[in-house]
């Protein structure tokens, strides 16, 4: 092996993922991935996931004040600031306008409670920002933003009409956004090793709450 290929194989975002290879797939070639670059998501499914993942969103922003006020570095919280304030903007409007195309009203929002995973997320976000630690919190944001870009990054060239499966799939894989992912695995890369263990047991924990995420959509009455 060259020195080059050594030391990307040493990565300890790689090191994290290899640990934990097996689920990681699954997640990343779940059902609910496959039907959504074919556009054959159960619209029941699709709007259980919506609905969901809308209230994730709420978590995530908790946990990435989290990162900016622990981060170490000027750039860094520079960087986080700046994707808290596009998740803020587009996504939010993305979920929106999908929901009107789904046609799930508000009352239907509200009356849904949360599902396992959801409350799961939510959770172990809280859990890693009320931390303070640097490291947990990158743990989380790695699986959360790392795993969505390895499987939108792996959608065919052709993708459906409807946006609410197409923006669901750019969302994941542009140019912003691959950097901030190269970013973070690079940020973890760096404190991670001065704290494995606790960096593998947030990691760990949560790519099963992916997978978690993922089959609960199914767990809907179609
Ligand atoms: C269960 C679940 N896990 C990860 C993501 C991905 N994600 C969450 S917030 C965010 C930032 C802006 O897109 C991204 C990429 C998701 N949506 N739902």
């Amino acid at each position: 092996m060259t020195d080059a290929a050594s030391s990307t194989a040493q990565r300890f975002t790689e090191q994290l993922r290899q640990a934990n290879l097996t689920q990681w797939e699954q997640a990343v070639g779940h059902r609910f991935v496959q039907e959504l670059f074919t556009g054959t998501v159960p619209d029941a499914v699709m709007k259980q996931y919506l609905i969901q993942d809308h209230r994730f969103l709420d978590s995530f922003l908790t946990l990435l004040g989290g990162a900016i006020a622990t981060a170490d570095t000027f750039e860094a919280r520079l960087r986080f600031g700046r994707f808290a304030g596009m998740v803020s903007g587009d996504e939010n409007t993305y979920f929106l306008r999908a929901f009107e195309a789904l046609g799930v009203t508000e009352a239907q929002r509200q009356q849904t409670p949360d599902a396992t995973s959801t409350k799961g997320f939510s959770a172990i976000m809280r859990e890693a920002a009320a931390s303070r630690d640097y490291t947990a919190i990158l743990a989380v944001l790695n699986v959360a933003e790392w795993l969505y870009q390895d499987w939108a990054t792996r959608a065919p060239a052709q993708l459906p009409e409807s946006f609410v499966y197409t923006e669901w799939v750019t969302l994941h894989d542009n140019p912003f956004f691959n950097e901030f992912v190269a970013f973070l695995r690079s940020e973890l890369d760096r404190v991670g090793p001065g704290n494995a263990a606790l960096a593998h047991d947030f990691f760990q924990r949560a790519i099963g709450l992916e997978l978690a995420f993922f089959d609960q959509a199914y767990q809907v009455a179609a």
